[in-house]
Formats: structure tokens, C-alpha cells, sequence
């Protein structure tokens, strides 16, 4: 099995950041270099990989890592022996193992230094007692593809989703922090209100994946725009001041997303020295929209202080090239942005998951356990599964009123078909997800009330996250998975139900979710007629599931899924064929397959 895609982008990052503005391979518009730069990674990846194994081996030769994972909880007082599938913990564990009763360091510790810096801490604080702490391992994208690195010496600076106002708090959670190699940001109530809830999730957020502001609160959302966007930079210099505190020289700095659009500056305006990368994991939006909101040009400015800016996909590295020409008058260059004879890199790494993670964890007694239960509870169903944050990007409004579009035309399977809607809460203090909250459940009721009997009912919907184990098994007894978002930064749920489907082979649903022209009626028509063609015509090697190849990819199980992100995938497709940006499929004269919003491509045929 191949290097983790986390880690690979990681080594994309470091080493454009290690070659501090002299040459640039594999950037987002040249592909000269392509051929060195992959041998060169192939190199590096076979060093790595025996690295990691012999690293591996010690680890599970002791099977000693203080800390454990049990249901998404990470158990700070206890050292016991962790399972394989759960490495993870690798990414938040201490960094010694423990060799016949003898402490030694590990080889890490010569390894290159490396501070992740995000809002999201891998793991989310709960408050047990006066110094008492319970540290649950964080939901979302980021926090899934960036605990796959392993391969440096990583420590994680961010805000641990609570709020901590005493000092003995604050003393205990940075202790019981710094055992996963955490280090906290404190953010006070008031300013997490206006930085979190205000500029990122209300501002930024929509603006990114184009919603705009929330209509009947744009208003006020203007009226308040300057206090949010002052607890903004606030919020981002506090991170610098953590990061100044706990760097050392040669560090590299990796600083993530939009909630950190300031950093870069910040940073440099430190230390001119410091090497700084900085990456979105959402959609970079159109110069169109960006151009919009009245801090446009600061946040480019301050981005631009960062040695290498990184993007999912090369459409959005475009887009933020051309926000810098337009809105800064900046030049563009095939490398990246240059500003005064200083060269700002721009490039795209297209994020991934650890799919070895997935593989090893259906193997498990416990998932088979829960595998063999979910078969038995819903057996002789067709099992559909959406697993989304509860935001308003992913679609699930759409989503569930396509299904009660296909319940309402075809009776027969009214009893033949479950969805499963693991609809996880999030960033529950913003009003529009508290009115996304209340439409879902009312749309859900609704469906349930009229399609359901007395013994069952057609959506089981959750308004929780799900522990690992039950999450895979949820995956591998799927026969259709629904990625429905309107526009997603990368969606690595899709990888995820892909790199558990080894046997079942069932059927990924994926919205186009990256076209502006996107319409949700459109969309649910489209969806509607894909569950149709799904269930009714015999299945082997048929490819129906389409009317627009744009609008939405479907693969059958007989079909072959291509992507250059999981090496499962990869190890199950054969040949892979990246575009520019490092995504998707280049057409084949027999494949209808293109690079979707969500990031995969999968084979029509
Ligand atoms: O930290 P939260 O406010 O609770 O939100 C969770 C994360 O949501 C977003 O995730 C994105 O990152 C994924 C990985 O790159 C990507 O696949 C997904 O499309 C994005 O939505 C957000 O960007 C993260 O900062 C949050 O931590
Ligand atoms: O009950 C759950 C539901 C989701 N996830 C994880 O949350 C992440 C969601 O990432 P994605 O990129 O799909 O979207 P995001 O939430 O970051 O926007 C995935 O790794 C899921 O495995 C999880 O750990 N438990």
C-alpha cells in the first residue's frame, strides 16, 4: 500500500517550502518537471515507507502508547496497549515507545520539525472537573487527513473548542494537551462569538463555498462586520504569539484554512525567517465573490506572506491567483504571486485520507461485529448512507427530499430501502445552522410520517458522530453512499465509504458539487433519477445512472473507481491518470470520467 495521500501531500508541502523560492516542479501551471518530481517523490516515499515500517514494528512490538482512543475518546491517564487501526493516535501521542522496560526516543526525534497550526485541535476538550479534562478526537475533514502524518515531527497548535477562563484550567488542559503534543490557543467566549461563530462561519465560510450572507441577516452581519473582522486578526495574532512561544529555529510552520487567513503576515512579521506555509480546505471562490466582501485585500496581502500557498485543486489556486491580479494588481506568474521581486508560491495538493487506516479497521473483530449487526438490522433493506456534517454545503435538505421524491413514485420499495443520515452537529451557536437543524428534522418527520409503518421507518437520521468502528462498518454494508454537498472543499467521506466497500462493491453517488451553475431543484430531479436507475435495471456492468455526465459520476460496483487519492482505490482501479491539478482522470476514449468538486472521478460506462 502506497504512502498516505496526508503524507504525501505533506512531503509536496515541505518540499516547496524546503526549496524557499528557488525552482518550482510541480506547481499549478507547469508540468515540465513532472517526471523528475515524481521519481524523486517515489524515491522519497520508498525511503519513508521503510522508515515508517520499522518505525510501525517498534510501536507494535511494545504496543506501548500512552493514551487511547475508546469511542472517539481519547482517555488522557491511562498507558494500555492500542490496536493496530488506531495509529492515529501516533498524530496526538506522545513521541517515545517503550522497548524492554527501557525509555528511549524514537526516531522522530531527528526528524524535521514541523508546527501544524489550525483552529480545530485533533482533539476537543471536555470539562470533567476543576483540573480534570476528557480529550475527544475532533469531527471534519481536517482533522481526518492531517492525523495520517507521521512522517515529522509534528506539533498542533489550535484552540481546543472550549472555553477555559481559570488559570487552574488552563494549567491541567496544557498538560493533558502536551501528552498528544497539542498546544492550546485560549479564546475567550466573546472573541470565539465574533471570530468563530461571526467572521469564519458566518462571513467566510458562505462567502467560500458561494452562499453569500444569510439573507435576513445580512444586515446585520454588515452592521457587525468590523467588530468580527477585528476579532478576526485578534484571534490570528494570539495563534502567532502560541506559535512564537513553542518555535525553534528550522521549524517549519503549516498554517491551515480560512480561519487563519492572517497568520502568514502575523508570523513574518515576527521572524522574516520562519518558513510558512499555509493551505484552505475549502473552495477558493471566484475573484467575483472575493472581491466582494470589504476585507478582500488585506486577506490576500496577509495570505501572501506565506513561502507557499497550497489548494485543493488547481481551479481554486486559479481563482486566488486571480483574486491577487484583480483586487491587488499583483502579478501572476506561472510559479505563484509576485509582489515587489518576492515570490509567493502557489500550487495545488489535493488532500486525501489514510485508506491502510480504513482497510486495517474492517478487518477488526469489533467492526465485523457491528458489520454482522447492521446486516441482521437491516437485512433484506438497501442500505443508503449519508455522513455529513449537519452544514448547509453538504445538501442534506436536498438530499432527503430527493428520497421522498423516489418513496413518493415507487411504493413498492417503500419497505425494501433505508437511508441512514448521520447528520453530525456542528458550530451550533451560528443561526443559520440552527435553522438548517430545524428544516432537516422537520423534513425528516415528515418523510418518516408518511412513508413509515408501525415497525419501521424509511430514515434513520442521527444527530451525532459515530465512533470509528461503527462508522467503517456503517460504510462496508452501504450498497449506495450520497455525497450530495452543493460545493465541498475535498469530501473525504467519499474516500472513506470507497476504501471500505473492498467487497460489497455498491455504488457512490456524487453531486458535481463544484459548478457554479449548480441548481437544487435540478439537482434533486437528477439524484431521483439515479436512485430510479439504480434499483431497477439488473445491475452487472450496466451504467444508466446518468443523464448528464456533468452533473454527477456513478460507478457500479462491476465499474472501476479512479483517483490518484487512496491507494486503495488506486490499488483496486490499475492505471491512474492525473490531470494538472493532480485530480481526477484525463479522458479515455471509453470512460465518461471528469474531476468532481468532491474530488473523485469514477468510471461510466
Ligand atoms: O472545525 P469545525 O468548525 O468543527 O469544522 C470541521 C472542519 O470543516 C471544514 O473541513 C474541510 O476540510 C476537509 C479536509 O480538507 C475537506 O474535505 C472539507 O471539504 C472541508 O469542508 C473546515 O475547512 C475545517 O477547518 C474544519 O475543521
Ligand atoms: O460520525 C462521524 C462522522 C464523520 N466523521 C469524519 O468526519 C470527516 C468529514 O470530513 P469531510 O472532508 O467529508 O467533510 P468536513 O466535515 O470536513 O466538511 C470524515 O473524515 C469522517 O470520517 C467522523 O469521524 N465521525
Amino acid at each position: 500500500m502506497g504512502l498516505n495521500v496526508a503524507a504525501r501531500m505533506h512531503l509536496d508541502v515541505m518540499d516547496e517550502l524546503k526549496k524557499s523560492n528557488i525552482i518550482v516542479d510541480d506547481d499549478y501551471y507547469n508540468t515540465s518537471n513532472v517526471l523528475r518530481t515524481r521519481l524523486e517523490r517515489l524515491l522519497k516515499e520508498r525511503e519513508l515507507k521503510r522508515s515508517l515500517k520499522s518505525y510501525n514494528e517498534d510501536v507494535h512490538s511494545n504496543g506501548a502508547i500512552d493514551g487511547n482512543i475508546v469511542d472517539g475518546q481519547i482517555l488522557t491517564s491511562k498507558t494500555e496497549s492500542l490496536p493496530a487501526e488506531e495509529e492515529l493516535v501516533n498524530g496526538v501521542a506522545p513521541n517515545k515507545t517503550v522497548r524492554n522496560g527501557r525509555e528511549r526516543q524514537d526516531r522522530r526525534h531527528s526528524k524535521q520539525r514541523l508546527l501544524v497550526v489550525a483552529n480545530r485541535l485533533p482533539v476537543s476538550a471536555v470539562r470533567k472537573g476543576e483540573a480534570c479534562w476528557q480529550l475527544e478526537v475532533s469531527v471534519g475533514g481536517l482533522v481526518s487527513a492531517l492525523l495520517g502524518i507521521t512522517e515529522f515531527e509534528t506539533r498542533w497548535v489550535g484552540w481546543a473548542g472550549v472555553n477555559v477562563p481559570d488559570e487552574i484550567g488552563r494549567k491541567s488542559l496544557t498538560e493533558s494537551l502536551a501528552a498528544k503534543r497539542c498546544i492550546p490557543v485560549f479564546l475567550d467566549e466573546d472573541l470565539v462569538h465574533l471570530y468563530y461563530n461571526g467572521y469564519c462561519n458566518n462571513i467566510l465560510w458562505p462567502l467560500f463555498h458561494y452562499l453569500g450572507l444569510p439573507n435576513e441577516d445580512w444586515l446585520a452581519t454588515i452592521c457587525s462586520f468590523q467588530s468580527q473582522f477585528d476579532a478576526y486578526k485578534k484571534a490570528n495574532q494570539m495563534f502567532a504569539d502560541v506559535v512564537k512561544e513553542h518555535y525553534q529555529e528550522g521549524d517549519i510552520v503549516w498554517c491551515h484554512d480560512y480561519h487563519l487567513m492572517f497568520l502568514p503576515k502575523c508570523l513574518k512579521e515576527q521572524n522574516s525567517n520562519i518558513k510558512v506555509g499555509w493551505f484552505l480546505h475549502t473552495p477558493f471562490p471566484s475573484s467575483e465573490i472575493h472581491r466582494t466582501m470589504p476585507s478582500r485585500s488585506e486577506l490576500l496581502t496577509a495570505v501572501l506572506a506565506a513561502d507557499l500557498v497550497g489548494f485543493h485543486t488547481y481551479d481554486y489556486a486559479r481563482h486566488f491567483v486571480s483574486a491577487c491580479t484583480r483586487i491587488l494588481g499583483l502579478e501572476g506568474t506561472p510559479d505563484g504571486v509576485e509582489d515587489q521581486g518576492r515570490l509567493t508560491r502557489v500550487a495545488a495538493f489535493p488532500i486525501g485520507i489514510d485508506s491502510d487506516r480504513f482497510l486495517r479497521a474492517i478487518q477488526l473483530p469489533q467492526v465485523k461485529n457491528y458489520i454482522k449487526e447492521f446486516e441482521e438490522r437491516f437485512g433484506g433493506r438497501k442500505v443508503m448512507l449519508g455522513v455529513d456534517r449537519l452544514d448547509m454545503i453538504k445538501g442534506i435538505p436536498q438530499k432527503l427530499l430527493a428520497f421522498e421524491k423516489f418513496l413518493e413514485e415507487n411504493p413498492d420499495w417503500h419497505d425494501k430501502v433505508v437511508l441512514l443520515q448521520i447528520a453530525v452537529p456542528t458550530r451550533t451557536d451560528v443561526p443559520e445552522y440552527q435553522k438548517l437543524t430545524c428544516q432537516v428534522h422537520e423534513i425528516v418527520g415528515r418523510i418518516n410520517g408518511r412513508f413509515g409503518t408501525l415497525t419501521t421507518v424509511p430514515i434513520h437520521h442521527l444527530d451525532r458522530s459515530l465512533d470509528f468502528h461503527a462508522l467503517c462498518a456503517l460504510y462496508a454494508i452501504t450498497d449506495v453512499a450520497l455525497v450530495t454537498s452543493l460545493r465541498d472543499g475535498m469530501n473525504l467521506v467519499s474516500y472513506e465509504f470507497v476504501a471500505c466497500q473492498a467487497s460489497k462493491k455498491g455504488v457512490l453517488i456524487l453531486s458535481e458539487g463544484s459548478s457554479q451553475e449548480i441548481d437544487a431543484l435540478l439537482f434533486e430531479v437528477e439524484v431521483r433519477f439515479v436512485l430510479l436507475c439504480i434499483f431497477y435495471p439488473p445491475r452487472p456492468h450496466i451504467q444508466v445512472g446518468y443523464k448528464d455526465p456533468t452533473l454527477l459520476f456513478v460507478g457500479f460496483g462491476e465499474g472501476k473507481i479512479y483517483t490518484n487519492m487512496t491507494s486503495t482505490a488506486k490499488s483496486r482501479a490499475g492505471p491512474v491518470y492525473p490531470t494538472r491539478s493532480g485530480g481526477g482522470v484525463q479522458g479515455r476514449p471509453n470512460l465518461q470520467t471528469g474531476y468532481t468538486g468532491s474530488g473523485f472521478a469514477i468510471e461510466v460506462r
